[in-house]
């Protein structure tokens, strides 16, 4: 690759949306201070949009909506990538990888599908693949994963990744504000994906699980090899119980090495959980998001910060532009993938987790005794009972111990079955404290 010494770094950006507008912002405002970090000029080369006429905030000689021909253009060093989706950003950037452009994107639904197709065409061209912005906004969470941990054995990862669920739950548990107010106000604030559903419905933690588990564990995980739940589930019912047991509701990301008989495995799962209001985690707000780090050598580490909005996702794509910048000017090179270990994804059901199961049972003797029982038969013990009798039926409250969510699963569903139970209220999962 050519060195850059001095001469302008030039950037082609796709996208001027939430992101890309503050990408601008942030290029145009902070040019000369970009200068002295990187020791070459950093230039817009051009900004492929879909509407011209709706970005009278940019230079109009740099809008296209030829982003093919931007990408390719001899002219372009670094193609930003901020549109999302999966096509046609893979295009594109297979395009800009294979003609030797560094990529930066914050991508995370592309990058957890295509990643390894992505790797492969930087690979061939010694192209720069980064993508800060894709997990966890703001927060360096995935260079310490790629550089600074790539000496130590990472065990587990944890946390909270998507800020538009959790801003919905942190109001929905702080306000009582309901769950559509709640999901307004953060599309209104540039949180939520352009379709929603992808935040609400897990898909975009789940893309997030699948990078972290990747990088973490040195192995290729997909978004389909993750365990997937979102917060459609959880009532405002659900928030109150919590709150009872000194607990608070979180959408929770899990990724963590496992072993079984026939030898290491991966555990990677998002889904909504009860946490102990003492744990950290229960004391991120708004669109914040939180990942703890456990390494063999490192211990545990604890990384947090704004994990949505178009301000701070920028903040870490310039981060990444810099980076690739730096390297185009003084002949370096970003990391690679790194699948060697090629760790097996474990299905949910081998995963061990704790639930939280709320019954509607009828008011009368031996109710207890038939459910306890089914507890027993499938080897599942429990941790705590809570029982409030009414006019003609009374609530049950189980709290497990550990189990295999396969035991755990089953038990609830011939719980379900006996003629006492008249509802299975609800079931959340309990993580962040003593099994
Ligand atoms: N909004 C946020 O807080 C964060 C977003 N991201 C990711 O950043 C990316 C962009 O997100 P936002 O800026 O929020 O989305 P956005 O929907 O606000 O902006 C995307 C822009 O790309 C444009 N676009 C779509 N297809 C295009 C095409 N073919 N050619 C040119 N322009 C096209 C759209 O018109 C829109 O203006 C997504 O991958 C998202 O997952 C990552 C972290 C945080
Ligand atoms: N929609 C995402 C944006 C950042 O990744 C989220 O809410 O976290
Ligand atoms: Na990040």
């Amino acid at each position: 690759m050519a060195s850059h010494e001095g001469k302008p770094i030039r950037v082609a950006l796709l996208g001027c949306g939430t992101v890309g507008t503050e990408v601008v912002r942030l290029l145009i405002d902070q040019a000369a201070d970009l200068t002295a970090r990187v020791g070459a000029p950093v230039e817009l080369a051009g900004i492929a949009v879909r509407k011209p006429n709706k970005h009278r905030e940019v230079p109009a000689e740099l809008l296209t909506t030829d982003a093919e021909a931007l990408v390719t253009t001899d002219d372009v060093d670094v193609v930003v990538e901020v549109i999302g989706g999966i096509e046609p950003a893979r295009a594109l950037l297979l395009s800009a990888l294979r003609a030797g452009k560094s990529v930066v994107t914050a991508n995370k639904a592309l990058l957890a599908e295509h990643s390894a197709e992505l790797f492969e065409a930087a690979d061939g061209s010694g192209a720069d693949l980064y993508f800060e912005a894709a997990v966890a906004g703001a927060i360096p969470l995935l260079r310490p994963l790629r550089e600074s941990l790539a000496g130590d054995r990472i065990t587990r990862v944890m946390g909270i990744v998507n800020g538009t669920t959790n801003f919905i739950l942190s109001g929905m548990d702080s306000t009582g504000a309901s769950y559509a107010e709640t999901l307004e106000e953060a599309t209104r604030l540039g949180y939520a994906e352009a379709d929603p559903t992808a935040d609400v419905d897990g898909f975009d933690a789940a893309s997030k699980a699948a990078i972290l588990a990747s990088l973490a564990f040195h192995s290729r995980v997909t978004a389909a090899d993750v365990h997937r739940e979102g917060i459609a589930s959880v009532s405002a019912a659900d928030i109150a119980a919590a709150k009872a047991l000194g607990r608070t509701v979180k959408l929770l990301a899990i990724c963590e090495r496992v072993t079984h008989d026939d030898g290491e495995g991966i555990s990677v799962r998002v889904h909504p959980a009860m946490i102990p209001t003492s744990h950290p985690l229960a004391s991120v707000h708004g669109a914040f998001n939180a990942v703890f780090v456990e390494a063999d050598a490192a211990g545990e580490m604890m990384f947090y910060g704004q994990g949505a909005g178009g301000a701070p996702t920028a903040s870490a794509v310039l981060g990444d532009l810099v980076a690739v910048a730096r390297n185009r000017t003084h002949r370096g090179r970003g990391p690679r993938e790194s699948a060697y270990a090629g760790l097996p994804v474990r299905p949910m059901g081998q995963t061990p987790t704790r639930y939280h199961i709320s019954l509607d049972v009828a008011d009368r003797a031996g109710v207890l005794s038939q459910v306890a029982a089914v507890f027993a038969e499938h080897d599942v013990s429990i941790a705590a009972v809570r029982q409030e009798g009414r006019v003609d039926d009374a609530s049950l409250v189980i709290v497990t111990h550990a189990a295999t969510d396969a035991a755990l699963r089953s038990t609830v569903d011939k719980i379900g079955g006996l003629p006492v139970v008249r509802e299975v209220v609800s079931v959340m999962r309990v993580e962040g404290e003593e099994s």
